[in-house]
């Protein structure tokens, strides 16, 4: 049985696609892209006034699965990640145990055949991610792992992950790091700066990061690995690889929807929900952010979906969980805050939440084009809704976007030819 998606208005300049088209899907593929398909008995999706571009790419996700059922498992991930309009996520390796051997691979793929979006894993950089001893880096890319990194912890020892990177550079893989100097970060809460004196919490000073970002840089320039730093927060750290990027340097990094739309000011209630690693910077930092968003120069958006329980939020705030339950809230608070506003277009969130991730990871992204995989987003631009982190998919509630009014929402996720996500007329049901 083939599906007719009629009328919708395509984005995907990369296949040269903008404009209304028809697409006509059979089993996992795309058929046919054209402007107008004859109805010969398809089963019909009208998509007047709707929106289709290729389903994004996560490359940065919180499973918790194995060891932390209790915050998310990959079902639940994944239907979070199908109702956010994403194809596809990396599953980050800091799981219980971590994923710096095989068996918790191959645990993590087993349980991903039968969810609603697809998962790659990333293996850990070191043992237990303890920056200490080497994971098995050639068994782990023998399993399938897409990237290696330590995210949740950084790399402390530089010889470590001068060594990781040789290592990574003779099996192709990326090193995704989550840039913090431990030393100067220590117990902080929050980005230090005014807000964190007049709040009375503990800052995480900028330099914390921005240290990490330089000291990678300089080891990718030596190893000639392709470096990608995680939930890059910081005006220096965007200054470092600009720098590093105009020297050839072969270095990536994302940027997360909070950090775009978020600063330190949003701590000011204690909420739990606003503690995160990187914290959320000053207003200058998210400014700068913006504008390089707005110059082309962010490679990749990733939203670091780290789901906590309510418990482990609770209490006060320095005690509270690091961690923002995000693949729900992305798309929207995107299209309304950049895309609606004419900051960015639909081709340019392309470029970073699909593209972009699936070179890096070197994964399928083709896009929407005869023959690739049928795997898009109908997203309904008049659609008003607000933030209710209780309709939630993820088992994780901690946003600090609840209560947030949008007006543009997803409302169909297709993966490999198969509606998983429907939420027309409010339905937000996930079709197995
Ligand atoms: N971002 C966070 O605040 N938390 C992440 C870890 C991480 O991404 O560093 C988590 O695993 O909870
Ligand atoms: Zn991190
Ligand atoms: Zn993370």
């Amino acid at each position: 049985m083939k599906t007719l998606i009629k009328n919708g208005r395509v984005y995907d300049s990369k296949n040269g696609l903008e404009g209304k088209y028809d697409i006509l899907i059979e089993g996992n593929k795309i058929f046919a892209v054209e402007k107008e398909i004859k109805d010969q008995g398809y089963q019909i999706i009208d998509a007047e006034g709707k929106i289709i571009i290729p389903a994004l790419i996560d490359m940065h996700t919180h499973l918790r699965e194995p060891g932390y059922e209790e915050k998310e498992t990959v079902k639940t991930g994944c239907e979070a990640a199908a109702a956010g309009g994403f194809s596809a996520v990396a599953a980050m390796p800091n799981t219980k145990p971590i994923a710096d051997n095989p068996a918790v691979v191959e645990h993590l793929k087993l349980k991903s055949e039968k969810a609603a979006v697809r998962v790659y894993p990333i293996g850990s950089i070191t043992q237990d991610s303890k920056g200490e001893v080497l994971s098995e880096i050639g068994t782990l890319a023998k399993t399938g792992v897409k990237a290696l990194s330590d995210d949740g912890n950084p790399v402390m020892n530089s010889e470590i992950m001068r060594r990781a990177m040789e290592y990574a550079s003779a099996f192709d893989l990326p090193v995704i790091d989550h840039c913090e100097d431990e030393n100067l970060s220590q117990d902080g809460v929050m980005h230090e700066g005014y807000h964190s004196t007049i709040f009375g919490l503990k800052g995480i000073p900028a330099a914390a990061e921005e240290i990490m970002v330089a000291r990678d840089i300089v080891l990718a320039e030596m190893t000639g690995i392709h470096l990608h730093i995680a939930h890059l927060s910081t005006e220096g750290s965007l200054n470092l690889v600009k720098e590093a990027k105009a020297r050839g340097v072969n270095v990536t990094f994302e940027v997360t929807p909070h950090h775009l739309l978020l600063t330190d000011q949003a701590v000011e209630d204690y909420n739990p929900d606003t503690k995160v690693h990187p914290p959320l910077r000053s207003e200058r930092d998210k400014n700068v952010l913006v504008e390089a968003l707005k110059a082309g120069q962010i490679d990749v958006l990733a939203t670091d979906h780290a789901p906590h329980t309510y418990e482990d939020k609770l209490g006060e705030f320095d005690y509270a969980a690091f961690g923002i339950s995000g693949l729900e809230t992305a798309l929207g608070l995107l299209y309304y805050n950049f895309i609606k506003t004419g900051i960015i277009d639909w081709n340019d969130l392309l470029r970073m939440y699909y593209y972009k991730p699936g070179e890096i990871l070197k994964i399928e992204s083709e896009g929407l084009k005869q023959g690739s995989r049928a795997d898009f987003l109908i997203f309904n631009p008049e659609r008003e809704w607000t933030v209710d982190k209780n309709k939630f998919k993820s088992k994780g509630k901690n946003t600090p976007f609840a209560g947030w009014n949008l007006k543009g929402k997803n409302e169909i996720t297709f993966v490999g030819g198969k509606m998983v996500y429907d939420d027309r007329g409010g339905k937000n049901e996930i079709l197995y």
